[in-house]
């Protein structure tokens, strides 16, 4: 039990949000994991991911009570990325990301138990394949999830352009336009990534999942993680409750091996 603020706050499994953590019946490939560097089996075959986003395409910032969204134009394959496990493209849908409410915990994937304040998650869908977002979700190659750790510690000049775009978005379903903005700024120059056959995080929480997760984790520091927790899961007029937490437990490894892009 930890001090976070006006309350004692559970450790984050237990957390009202999770309080009952939702599992599906005959889950067998849930996200997220505990990343176990030493069973992690290198791939030689794995190729470097290839990313490459057109600016503007971004449409978007909204609250959707669970997380912020920017969100982008996916009717063309102007933004995709292509390459690392991924049988074919795939195209930038949106990102977000999942924090706590204090820096000991926030991130959904673990690394050899470790959790990182936060996890940025951006969204790539198989258009190759599938004719819209909604029906790549239903589909074992339906998505392709880049996740990238933040750990606290320089100021993120490229964050930052975001960060001052939240007081707009503090309530549930608000939205506001933002242009101009290239996701890749956020992701860490290092190629290195695990990758393994997983879900959503998120209902319906089907197994769609192909998970990328950069082994480096980018720097922002602790006023940029104390605006994402100045966003609320409420809607205005509602009784306030602060977004912070939105993060779901860890997933049984099952039947699963982790393979890394890197020896
Ligand atoms: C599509 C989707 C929805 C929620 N989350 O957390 C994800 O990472 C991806
Ligand atoms: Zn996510």
């Amino acid at each position: 039990i930890k001090s976070c603020g006006n309350h004692s706050c559970p450790h984050p499994a237990l957390h009202p949000l999770w309080q009952s953590p939702l599992t599906i019946p005959g889950g067998t490939r849930q996200s997220p994991i505990n990343i176990q560097w030493r069973d992690s089996v290198y791939d030689p075959f794995l190729k470097p991911l290839k990313i490459s986003y057109d600016p503007t395409t971004c449409l978007h910032i909204w609250n959707n009570g669970y997380s912020f969204l920017v969100e982008f134009d996916d009717s063309t394959d102007k933004s995709i990325i292509v390459g690392g496990p991924l049988e074919n493209q795939y195209r930038l849908k949106q990102f977000h990301f999942h924090w706590g409410a204090i820096n000991d915990w926030g991130s959904e994937h673990t690394v050899d138990s470790k959790f990182y304040p936060a996890e940025l998650h951006l969204v790539h869908w198989n258009a190759v394949d599938y004719p819209s977002f909604e029906d790549a979700v239903m589909e074992g190659n339906g998505l392709a999830v880049i996740g990238v750790f933040l750990k606290l510690g320089a100021r993120h000049e490229g964050l930052q352009t975001l960060v001052d775009a939240l007081p707009a978005v503090r309530h549930k379903d608000t939205v506001i336009e933002f242009d101009e903005f290239d996701p890749s700024c956020l992701i860490p120059s290092c190629p290195d990534y695990w990758t393994y056959a997983g879900s959503l995080t998120t209902p319906p929480l089907t197994e769609s999942v192909t998970w990328i997760i950069k082994k480096k984790p980018i720097e922002v520091d602790e006023d940029q993680l104390e605006a994402f927790r100045t966003l609320l899961f409420t809607s205005d007029g509602e009784e306030e409750r602060r977004m912070v937490d939105n993060f779901r437990p860890l997933q049984p490894l099952m039947n699963r091996t982790v393979r890394s892009s890197f020896q």
